[in-house]
């Protein structure tokens, strides 16, 4: 990218990181270049061939960049693509991370599905002339689009890289955000947008990340482009995706999932927040890795989430007492480590916790919709979930975590439920085993 974002930065790597998304066909197989070269002459200038090494491209260069996308764009996904100079030129692993991102959470079964039919339609908050989200989504899983921006350039360009891929173009509709005339021409994101009656299961967006230019800066070790209006807006990403955060108050349960991409960690928080205070019923984040670059995906909804009926293969044990070794854990981290990550296992589900160093314990009091919530956790970073009624203390399950040092590389976990003849006691169970999965996981080799 050529704007220096603000993401956490990490070594340079040509090719995605190793926490790409699973099914981002770049994330074991990044981009051969030598082959691409060979393949599409275009490209071989672009191609350095030095000493050895792996063949490399200038990053530094738009227009190797611009061609190294247009040809992935051809080769992995027969789409015909252009950009005219300057304007934002996406890198296509990177983007097929959000994408993917997407499909997890439309299959994922936290909220029910709306679709009678299985048609998807989603819509692209600010698509940019590149269009990039609409054409990857239509081509990977046939998903229909909307595709808003507010430029003349970025919408001509999007149609016109819709109307060069016949196989997709009825899939993608390009649309102009209207700008309401008042002192401060505040530019609609999603209301006066979507159409009365229109329904999406998703929105997305890549908002301009930058309160001014100068912010965004110029990376010098690459060059993806993008202008004034792509990179900035008044309140930067902060302001934009509050934006969207207001507009889905209002349009509700018109879509299933809302979502945007942050390009700074430290906006997560305060968007959670506000996120809660209008009353969503589910909040996921994640992070993408790309090369050096970390994204934010943050997602939300108004759907009541499904009604989970926690299925047990094997009768639930009710015991009050109950236990589990954590072996072989990774040399980098210590019991306290492991206490911390308990503790944040649950508030993450909007459990309270009080955490005591002294005596290696967590001490947890979570209603059974937070219980159902843990148990329901998948594979993305982290996962919160917000009754929307309140719950009574006699459908709250209190217990203690204690993390106890075994030998070197061993800890025992024990929990114990504080009322011993509690109804929830078998639910305490299936949330034990919960947090068993989570520290194994995460801690142990
Ligand atoms: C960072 S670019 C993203 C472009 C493309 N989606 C991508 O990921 O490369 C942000 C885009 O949002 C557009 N934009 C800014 N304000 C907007 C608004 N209120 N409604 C729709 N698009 C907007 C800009 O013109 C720009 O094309």
């Amino acid at each position: 990218m050529s704007m220096r974002r603000n993401g956490k930065k990490r070594a340079r790597s040509e090719t995605p990181g190793s926490t790409a998304h699973p099914r981002n066909k770049y994330s074991d197989n990044p981009p051969d270049f030598a082959s691409l070269a060979s393949l599409y002459p275009s490209f071989k200038p672009f191609v350095f061939f030095s000493g050895g090494s792996r063949p490399r491209i200038d990053w530094t260069d738009y227009n190797a960049t611009r061609e190294l996308t247009r040809v992935l764009l051809l080769h992995d996904h027969g789409l015909s693509w252009w950009i005219p100079d300057g304007q934002l030129c996406p890198t296509v692993p990177n983007r097929s991370n959000y994408i993917h991102w997407i499909n997890d959470l439309l299959s994922s079964q936290i909220i029910p599905s709306s679709r009678g039919n299985n048609k998807v339609k989603g819509f692209d908050i600010g698509t940019g002339a590149n269009c990039i989200y609409p054409l990857l989504g239509a081509s990977l899983f046939g998903w229909s689009f909307v595709g808003s921006d507010i430029t003349d350039v970025a919408l001509e360009w999007a149609e016109k890289n819709v109307q060069s891929n016949p196989h997709v173009s009825d899939l993608i509709e390009i649309r102009r955000s209207r700008i309401i005339p008042s002192e401060d021409d505040v530019t609609m994101v999603l209301l006066g947008v979507v159409k009365d009656n229109e329904t999406f299961e998703f929105c997305m967006c890549n908002p301009p990340f930058f309160e001014t230019f100068e912010e965004a800066g110029l990376n010098p070790k690459t060059s993806c482009g993008g202008t004034h209006e792509e990179m900035v807006c008044v309140g930067g990403e902060q302001a934009f995706v509050t934006r969207i955060i207001q507009d889905s108050a209002v349009l509700r349960e018109r879509f299933r999932w809302y979502t945007s991409m942050l390009g700074k960690k430290a906006n997560l928080k305060l968007l959670i927040s506000k996120l809660w205070e209008v009353g969503v019923t589910v909040v996921k984040t994640t992070e993408f890795v790309q090369g050096q670059t970390s994204r934010w995906g943050l997602a939300w909804s108004f759907v009541p989430p499904a009604t989970r009926k926690i299925i047990a293969p094997t009768p639930v044990s009710k015991s009050s007492l109950l236990s589990f070794m954590l072996e072989g854990i990774k040399r980098q981290y210590s019991a306290a480590d492991v206490l911390l990550s308990v503790e944040e296992f649950f508030k993450s589900c909007g459990a309270s916790s009080k955490l005591n160093s002294n005596t290696f314990s967590v001490d947890i009091v979570a209603s059974s919709e937070q219980c159902n919530t843990i148990t329901n956790r998948d594979d993305v970073d982290s996962v919160r979930s917000h009754g929307s009624s309140l719950q009574g203390p006699q459908d709250d399950l209190s217990f203690r975590i204690l993390v106890f040092q075994q030998m070197p590389g061993t800890l025992l976990i024990k929990g114990s439920l504080q009322h011993k003849d509690s109804p929830l006691s078998g639910l305490f169970s299936v949330v034990f085993g919960s947090l068993e999965e989570s520290m194994k996981s995460k801690f142990c080799r």
